[in-house]
């Protein structure tokens, strides 16, 4: 058993233990410790995508009170009512999304918390629904068969309802939108060039956030049988994100240690500050609140729990078969690609000026250029990273697509100037965001478990691609644990995936030694002969490029200086002059 297994059977025991032989007391802290995991759960991995909520406790509230009025005022059956709130949450989640979540840097916190206190204020306010801050009494408990749930029968179904959402939001972590998902936290445009819509996953994991909340909240009116407003206050956020935060954002385990360890200190703290020092409660609050603040500086992916897990089984490097012999790609139609009169200003700065190229398929075309030239705001171009300014791109005679996770989808996959991997994940699972546009799952099926296969078709192309690159074996180390010349092989491995016809490389020779040069090299011959790329390559290793390529274009401040075969470029002397010198 490994050691996330051991966890999670000695969690399983403990709490089983605590709500078969503890007192009803702390039986009813298990139930609200759970209440509080199946929140968190799900802020957890809204944080692991690089999202924060500062108001997650308004859906708990709203959560209970739509439960709570449904069953009292409609004669709704409980888990009806439930699942209604639920649903609800997740709606007002959309909602909430659709308005939200375009907001940038410290604008979408502070958001979170205006609709946070927004709500809560709300429950206060509609004092013929809610009973106001008096609170609402003689809310129904879950009930079966006509049977009312007792706390520890309660407490029970919480922690079920956790083991279920434990194992779906693993599998949802670790599947196909779980991975990219915790790629675009910093690196959404990475993302987006293999194919990922951010902003549509964002939303899902916002509403699945939300609906959780409500799940939560709906429990836990449930167990209390009655409600105040002060239970869903901008404090219960605080301290929801407080458990979040300790427990880290790599996983539903981490959700669930950082409640058990916030509650235990909580007690703790209670004791000490309340019974010990005699000192007001919200003294209580000051601590915790500066308790985060120093976490969230130390530690801003969570203290327990960080990135760097990934599925085990799919990283055992050496299954046995023989990667080196099976092509990759080839499954689309050789690439033509032809830029005309692009021009790219910043502002007042004229990166690219009328550029014209054409790149026949099946081919090695080498950018080269003195730094600065414009190579890599070429390639921001023609992947629609960047919109032109003026000018066209066409792929085999067609307009690139707008949207640039579209452009992927056409068959242009590429590498990046400044290596964009997610440093804690492991190699394998990085190679494999690269596929995200061959697969198909999404969050529910693999909440169910229902992508095994593809996963598994992904691993396997994943290592073969890695085969290509002459890495199958570090398949299984985080990627922080390469130095740069491999993580930039990682990188074509990566861009591999998307099956192109074409493949945009910056630089993957920077930061190699020799022997990996040359295989670079092979490695680039190969795919034009065997599996009918084009390559579009820019480098500064003047070796590499005019060993391979079989056309260069060079750029000089943002102008098309020459072009030719290596050898015609080699000996102009305009080229000569602005960069290569005399050593070629
Ligand atoms: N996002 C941006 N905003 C403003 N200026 C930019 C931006 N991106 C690039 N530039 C400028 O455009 C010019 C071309 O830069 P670019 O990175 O394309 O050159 P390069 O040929 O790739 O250089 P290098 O070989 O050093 O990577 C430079 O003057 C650069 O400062």
């Amino acid at each position: 058993m490994n050691q996330e297994k051991t966890l999670y059977a000695s969690i399983g025991a403990l709490i089983l233990l605590l709500i078969i032989f503890a007192s009803t007391y702390y039986v009813g802290l298990v139930a609200v410790l759970g209440v509080n995991a199946i929140v968190v759960i799900g802020l957890a991995f809204l944080m692991a995508t690089g999202q924060v909520s500062l108001g997650h406790a308004a859906f708990l509230g709203l959560g209970a009170y739509v439960s709570a009025l449904l069953t009292m005022r409609a004669g709704v059956p409980v888990f009806l009512a439930i699942a209604c709130a639920t649903l609800a949450c997740a709606l007002v989640g959309y909602i909430l999304a659709k308005l939200t979540l375009q907001l940038k840097g410290h604008y979408l916190p502070l958001a979170t918390l205006a609709y946070g206190i927004a709500i809560s204020v709300c429950f206060v306010g509609a004092m013929d629904l809610t009973g106001g801050a008096s609170g609402l009494s003689g809310v129904q408990p879950i009930t079966l068969f006509g049977h009312g749930f007792n706390t520890r029968e309660t407490a029970l179904t919480i922690w079920v309802v956790i083991a279920l959402l434990v194992i779906g939001y693993r599998r949802i972590y670790q599947g196909r939108i779980g991975r990219v998902a915790r790629a675009f936290k910093n690196n959404h445009i990475m993302a987006s060039a293999f194919g990922v819509n951010v902003s549509t996953i964002r939303t899902q994991i916002f509403v699945l956030s939300a609906a959780l909340g409500g799940l939560a909240g709906a429990l836990y009116g449930c167990y209390m049988q009655f409600l105040s407003p002060s239970a869903f206050s901008l404090e219960a956020s605080i301290n929801l994100l407080i458990m979040a935060v300790l427990g880290g954002t790599a996983g539903p385990l981490g959700a669930v240690l950082g409640c058990m360890i916030f509650t235990g200190v909580d007690l703790a703290a209670q004791y000490v500050i309340a019974t010990l020092l005699h000192l007001p409660g919200q003294v209580e609050t000051m601590v915790f609140g500066a308790g985060l603040i120093v976490i969230l500086l130390k530690w801003p992916n969570g203290l327990l729990f960080r990135e760097g897990s990934s599925r085990p089984g799919l990283t055992r490097p050496n299954d046995g078969s023989n990667h080196s012999q099976r092509p990759i790609g080839a499954v689309r139609p050789p690439a033509t690609l032809v830029v005309r009169n692009v021009t790219m200003k910043f502002g007042g700065l004229t990166a690219l000026s009328d550029v014209n190229m054409s790149v026949p398929s099946r081919s090695i075309v080498g950018l080269i250029g003195p730094n600065g030239a414009g190579k890599s705001t070429l390639f921001n171009v023609l992947t629609q990273v960047l919109k032109a300014s003026g000018g066209e791109v066409s792929l085999n005679g067609q307009a690139l697509p707008k949207h640039f996770p579209d452009v992927v989808r056409k068959g242009i996959s590429r590498t990046f100037q400044h290596v964009q991997l997610v440093q804690d994940m492991d190699v394998l699972q990085n190679v494999m965001i690269g596929g995200y546009i061959n697969g198909r799952s999404g969050l529910f099926s693999s909440a169910l478990g229902l992508d095994k296969s593809e996963e598994a078709q992904l691993a396997k192309e994943a290592k073969l691609a890695l085969a290509r690159v002459g890495l199958l074996d570090v398949a299984g180390k985080k990627v922080s644990e390469l130095p740069l010349g491999s993580q930039r092989l990682v990188e074509v491995a990566r861009a591999l995936m998307a099956r192109p016809s074409m493949l945009l490389l910056d630089e993957p020779a920077a930061g190699l030694r020799v022997a990996e040069k040359e295989r670079l090299s092979n490695l680039l011959k190969s795919l034009r002969d065997e599996d009918g790329m084009t390559v579009l390559i820019v480098e500064h290793d003047m070796e590499l490029v005019m060993g391979c390529a079989d056309h260069l274009f060079v750029l000089n401040f943002g102008n098309l200086l020459a072009q030719g075969t290596p050898v015609e470029v080699q000996k102009n002397p305009d080229v000569i002059n602005a960069y290569l010198g005399s050593e070629i």
